[in-house]
């Protein structure tokens, strides 16, 4: 059974109650639910997620069965995927819009079928087309999406920072943190993490379900009145960090605070941050499931083996569409010629190209087949790889080693390196 035969790809649009279209947005969200096997999606939940979806822009895409079957609702979606559109920071405070994707899922009972290639197809050729020169995503599972030429581009792992005796940090404490209604955050997160996203290299803007979780509002029921929210204020007095953050109760041995999220727009709020959930009576332990790989509170401990490094983890994917686009968006840190072939399955976006940098900025050129035939590579790669060091967070020399690189001329991947080095450690604080 092909795909093209049996089945119609549709877009569909959030919509408010009332607008064409509610119905069809309401069962393409809870069929979303049904595909990642939590069936009982209610409509208040999907509803509320749709209110998010308009702030977001998302774009729906259902593939739908063109004929009814029997015991089969031909309202509903056999598989799902979104698509909506964010800034990508890519360095020295540069951004890139780039084409999000997420909510994938094709019906148990129609897997293999090509389903999952023809909606991934659609949408980068679509988003390509329109000018976007990368895609990024999050995955369920590693094997999957390397095909379709995403390559992991950053890392985050799991802490558990051990408390017991507070946190000695090497900073003087010049700020001041304070406990808030965690409403409060709805409102004043998005403009801290506005900020940090400014200066964070493979920071990806958020969804709005961020400030819904910040503030309390995300629990099974609608609010989450577990969750305890502090900001950090500057010595001026200006709001420019905040945690959100859970108690484990008291019968956890250790007891722990759970953090939601936290986000600070500079790195005294970070560590000031730290130090005050360290200084929470009543807990012995932090953990944090969405920690940066290189985490400067660590580098100002006293003693860094307080942090203990639980589960490291591929976070962001990123897919190169268009490679002119892409690379002539970045500042570089070193000036140099490369020429860089490279290979893509799916025609995208493959071809020879050369990067010339001079004074960080660069000039790119997609040779011809003419031109390109008699200008020797210095690299060969694939999209895929190429996806995984363009923010700097992969070094080539590593993907060198892994034989994923290969070089013609000596000395290439490391040029590649120093040009893509990123201001400071490339993180992401954003799922989607
Ligand atoms: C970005 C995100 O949203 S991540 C969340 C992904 N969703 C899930 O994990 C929910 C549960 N799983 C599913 O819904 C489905 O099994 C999906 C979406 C993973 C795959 O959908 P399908 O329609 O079965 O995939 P499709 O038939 O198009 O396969 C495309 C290719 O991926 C491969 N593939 C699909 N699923 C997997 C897998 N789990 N592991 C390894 N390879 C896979 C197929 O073999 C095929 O390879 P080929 O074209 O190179 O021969």
């Amino acid at each position: 059974m092909a795909f093209t035969d049996d089945f119609e790809l549709r877009r569909i649009h959030p919509v408010a109650p009332g607008e064409a279209g509610y119905e069809a947005a309401m069962t393409w969200l809870k069929a979303v639910s049904y595909g990642f096997h939590n069936p009982g999606r209610s409509t208040e939940r999907a509803a509320e997620a749709m209110v998010r979806s308009i702030a977001d822009r998302t774009e729906f895409i259902g593939v739908y069965r063109k004929a009814a079957q029997p015991g089969f609702d031909i309202g509903w979606p056999v598989a799902t995927f979104e698509s909506f559109r964010k800034d990508l920071n890519i360095g020295s405070g540069r951004m890139l819009r780039a084409e999000l994707i997420s909510a994938v899922t094709v019906r148990s009972d129609h897997r293999r079928l090509g389903i999952l290639r023809a909606m991934m197809q659609d949408d980068l050729r679509r988003a390509r087309d329109e000018g976007i020169a990368v895609a990024a995503l999050t995955v369920s599972e590693g094997s999957i999406y390397r095909r379709f030429g995403f390559g992991v581009a950053t890392q985050e792992r799991s802490i558990t920072v051990d408390s017991s005796k507070g946190l000695d940090l090497v900073r003087q404490t010049t700020g001041v943190v304070r406990n808030v209604p965690r409403q409060d955050l709805f409102e004043l997160a998005p403009k801290i993490f506005a900020e940090a996203h400014a200066r964070q290299p493979g920071s990806i803007d958020r969804t709005e379900s961020y400030r819904y979780y910040a503030a309390g509002k995300m629990g099974k029921d609608g609010e989450d009145k577990d969750v305890i929210s502090a900001v950090h204020y500057s010595a001026n007095g200006v709001p420019d960090g905040y945690a959100s953050y859970k108690y484990s109760g008291w019968d956890e041995t250790p007891r722990r605070l759970d953090i939601v999220d936290l986000v600070a727009a500079d790195d005294v709020a970070y560590l000031e941050l730290w130090q005050f959930l360290g200084s929470v009576d009543l807990t012995t332990r932090i953990v944090w499931e969405d920690a940066p790989l290189v985490d400067p509170m660590q580098w100002a401990l006293a003693d860094p083996r307080l942090v203990e490094s639980t589960r490291q983890r591929d976070m962001i994917w990123l897919r190169i569409l268009d490679v002119r686009r892409a690379f002539a968006a970045r500042e570089y840190q070193a000036d140099g010629r490369l020429v860089i072939e490279v290979a893509d399955q799916m025609g995208l976006a493959g071809g020879r190209f050369e990067l010339e940098v001079r004074a960080g900025q660069a000039n790119v050129t997609e040779l011809s087949d003419e031109s390109g035939a008699s200008t020797e590579p210095d690299l060969s790669l694939d999209i895929a790889d190429l996806g995984s060091v363009y923010l700097g967070g992969v070094l080539p020399s590593s993907l060198l080693a892994a034989g994923r690189i290969v070089e013609h001329r000596a000395g290439a991947a490391r040029l590649l390196q120093l040009m893509l080095a990123p201001e400071r450690a490339v993180h992401c604080l954003s799922h989607f």
